[in-house]
């Protein structure tokens, strides 16, 4: 079984982005509470939390569109925020990626690309096309934005907001507008030209699917305090705290009771050190647990209460028999059960142990 660890902050390359201590109220309200992150160069960082947790905050104080109360923000070597000093938005080199593209309605698509783009004229005119080709819109420089599709204007977004070329791009839920089948086509080239970019990245969103997918780093946000960050694997399959196990997918989340050995759940008995005044869940994903026709006893009987099929897999709502039955979902590629049939449970992953 593998222990909880507490949230880590994962690069040991230099740093891109650094910030210590930063809050933000609006009025009374607090946005931002003491969020210390660092950012790796280089890297693509998903910034993970759920709708107000303070994600768009957090991406307009690091562009300087914001100020923190207080705090120190870092690009590179430079303080751009803090110890008294406050560097302008067009001066940080940050590219910045709205939610709806935000083009300018009456510029063509090379004139969106080459605004605020320093050189001579034939500079930026070569310039544009290169980048228009590096998005993949070769040959629609002339276009407006009404002539183009929601995948086709984010693509524009994201040259415009590299023509600056720029040390850090930041991309505020930028997929949110595109419809489902689009929004994983777009997502994987976006990925692919920051990726040959190589330029350091941070996007927003509340879609854990999209967190985990796109990012090297995932950092979690709840109400204004970073509650964890690592790589999208390590989170997910080994989470800090019940609530980071939630917010990253379906999770069963067993309760414990201490024994001489560690810690108990109704799939067995497990090693685990650690304080023991802590609340302790062991975590099985769906897929950790598989469907058994035979009661043996290593399995835990259940009664399947509904049935999920979503093609490839099934997803199969249980609970536990007895009086205090424990509701578990299961992931099956087998033949799905009847609802109502009894059935058997067994654990087939290692488990992990969070904090409650
Ligand atoms: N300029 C502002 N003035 C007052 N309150 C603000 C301002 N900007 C944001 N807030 C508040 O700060 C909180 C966090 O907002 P923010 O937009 O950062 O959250 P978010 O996680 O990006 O949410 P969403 O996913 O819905 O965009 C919200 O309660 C919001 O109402």
């Amino acid at each position: 079984m593998t222990e909880h660890h507490v949230p880590t902050t994962p690069p040991a390359a230099p740093a891109a982005i650094e910030l210590r201590g930063v809050n933000k109220s609006f009025g009374a309200t607090a946005v931002i509470h003491g969020v210390d992150l660092k950012i790796e160069s280089g890297s693509v960082t998903a910034i993970l939390g759920a709708s107000g947790s303070g994600k768009t905050t957090l991406l307009r104080l690091i562009a300087g569109f914001e100020s923190p109360d207080s705090g120190t923000i870092t690009l590179g070597a430079q303080v751009v925020t803090g110890a008294g000093r406050s560097m302008r938005p067009q001066h940080r080199g940050v590219g910045y990626v709205p939610q709806d593209a935000a083009l300018f309605p009456h510029l063509t698509v090379a004139g969106n690309v080459a605004f605020g783009m320093s050189g001579s004229r034939s500079e930026r005119r070569t310039h544009t096309v290169e980048l228009l080709d590096r998005v993949g819109l070769g040959g629609l420089e002339r276009r407006y934005p009404h002539q183009l599709s929601g995948g086709q204007q984010q693509r524009v977004a994201l040259a415009r907001a590299l023509a600056i070329q720029p040390r850090i791009v930041l991309l505020d839920e930028p997929f949110g507008s595109l419809d489902s089948g689009l929004r994983e086509s777009v997502r994987a080239e976006v990925r692919g030209i920051l990726t040959a970019t190589g330029v350091t990245s941070i996007l927003v969103t509340h879609d854990q699917a999209e967190a985990l997918s796109f990012a090297d780093h995932v950092a979690m946000l709840a109400n204004g305090v970073v509650v964890a960050h690592d790589s999208p694997q390590e989170l997910y399959h080994h989470p800090p705290t019940a609530q980071v196990a939630r917010l990253l997918g379906a999770a069963n989340l067993l309760p414990t009771t201490r024994t001489e050995r560690g810690l108990r759940c109704i799939f067995g008995e497990y090693d685990a050190a650690g304080p023991t005044d802590e609340r302790r869940l062991v975590l099985l994903r769906p897929e950790q647990l598989e469907l058994t026709d035979d009661l043996a006893p290593a399995a835990v009987t259940a009664r399947v209460q509904r049935v999920r099929f979503q093609g490839g897999v099934s997803l199969v709502d249980v609970r536990t028999s007895g009086s205090d039955g424990i509701d578990l979902l299961v992931q099956t590629t087998g033949s799905p059960p009847e609802t109502g049939s009894t059935v058997g449970v067994k654990a087939c992953g290692i488990p992990h142990i969070c904090r409650g």
